[in-house]
């Protein structure tokens, strides 16, 4: 899979070939997403053509200041992001870098001046995706905005009970320790990346969605297993030192352990 990062003012001078293009942040990859991206890759093959995403590197809240703004945590972090397309057939991922000034496009402007250079002949995004300044437009609305330059594929939403499936309720989901939960919604395993700096594991992202503090027993790669405990100021310490990047996953909160004793 090429990755391929861009300022959105670098995009016109993209020379490609045409493709087949699915549209969102796809924080987490998770089951609605999937489905997006199946369906995007149905139609890529179907018409011989290569299966791009278009996402950003930064989330929109961060950009454009809300009161819910602070609050905000990352599911995945770009690489995480990449890897998981890579596994769904995707052959090129741009990242566009997400700025007050790519905030501040319309909806025509997007269109014109980052989704036509990747020479999509098909654009697909879910039923609920909105884009341009004050996320004024939505997939519908994208029709009319293609000119004829493009086909529009809405994916109707994935759902699991009454609720879709979406970013926000598997944050909140982790956040409330329904690990079992999220990771169904998720459709894979929660991982978390982060650093070892001794016995403190620091996540790449600043501001990443973490299980509530306990003590969890977590896998790094494919054998080792150990404990950690997310402290009440949201640090990941655990008992041995350790030096370098990990991949966190196979979390399951150890039982019976208080938050006094955890911390012990
Ligand atoms: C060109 C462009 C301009 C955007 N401008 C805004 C904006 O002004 N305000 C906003 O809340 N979101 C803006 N967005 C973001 C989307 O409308 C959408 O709300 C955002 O991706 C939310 O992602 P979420 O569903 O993961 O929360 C913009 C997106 C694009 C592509
Ligand atoms: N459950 C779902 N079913 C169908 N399409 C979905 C679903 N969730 C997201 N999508 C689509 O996937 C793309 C990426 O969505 P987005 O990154 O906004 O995710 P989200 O889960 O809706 O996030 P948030 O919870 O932050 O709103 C968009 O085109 C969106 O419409």
């Amino acid at each position: 899979m090429d990755v391929i990062t861009r300022d959105v003012n670098q995009f016109s001078s993209l020379t490609t070939t045409p493709c087949v293009l699915a549209l969102g942040f796809f924080d987490g990859v998770h089951r609605g997403h999937q489905q997006v991206i199946a369906t995007a890759r149905r139609r890529a093959q179907a018409l011989h053509l290569p299966l791009a995403v278009m996402t950003f590197d930064v989330h929109a809240s961060q950009v454009i200041r809300t009161p819910r703004s602070d609050q905000f945590r990352y599911l995945t972090t770009v690489t995480q992001k990449a890897a998981l397309m890579a596994r769904l057939g995707v052959a090129r991922l741009y990242v566009i870098h997400f700025t007050r000034a790519v905030a501040a496009m319309s909806a025509q402007a997007f269109v014109d001046q980052v989704i036509a250079p990747t020479l999509a002949q098909v654009v697909v995004a879910g039923f609920d995706y909105t884009f341009g300044v004050g996320g004024q437009a939505t997939t519908a609305t994208l029709m009319t905005l293609s000119r004829g330059r493009f086909e529009v594929i809405t994916v109707q939403p994935v759902t699991v009970g009454a609720w879709k499936i979406s970013s926000t309720r598997i944050r909140d989901l982790i956040g409330a320790g329904e690990i079992t939960t999220a990771e169904t919604l998720l459709g894979h395993p929660l991982t978390i990346a982060v650093t070892g700096h001794g016995r403190e594991l620091v996540p790449e992202l600043a501001k990443q969605q973490l299980p509530p503090p306990g003590r969890y027993r977590v896998t790094a790669g494919r054998h080792r297993a150990f404990t950690l405990t997310v402290t009440d100021a949201n640090e990941l310490v655990t008992g041995q030192a350790y030096t370098g990047p990990l991949t966190l996953g196979g979390w399951a909160r150890l039982a019976g352990v208080s938050r006094a004793s955890a911390l012990g």
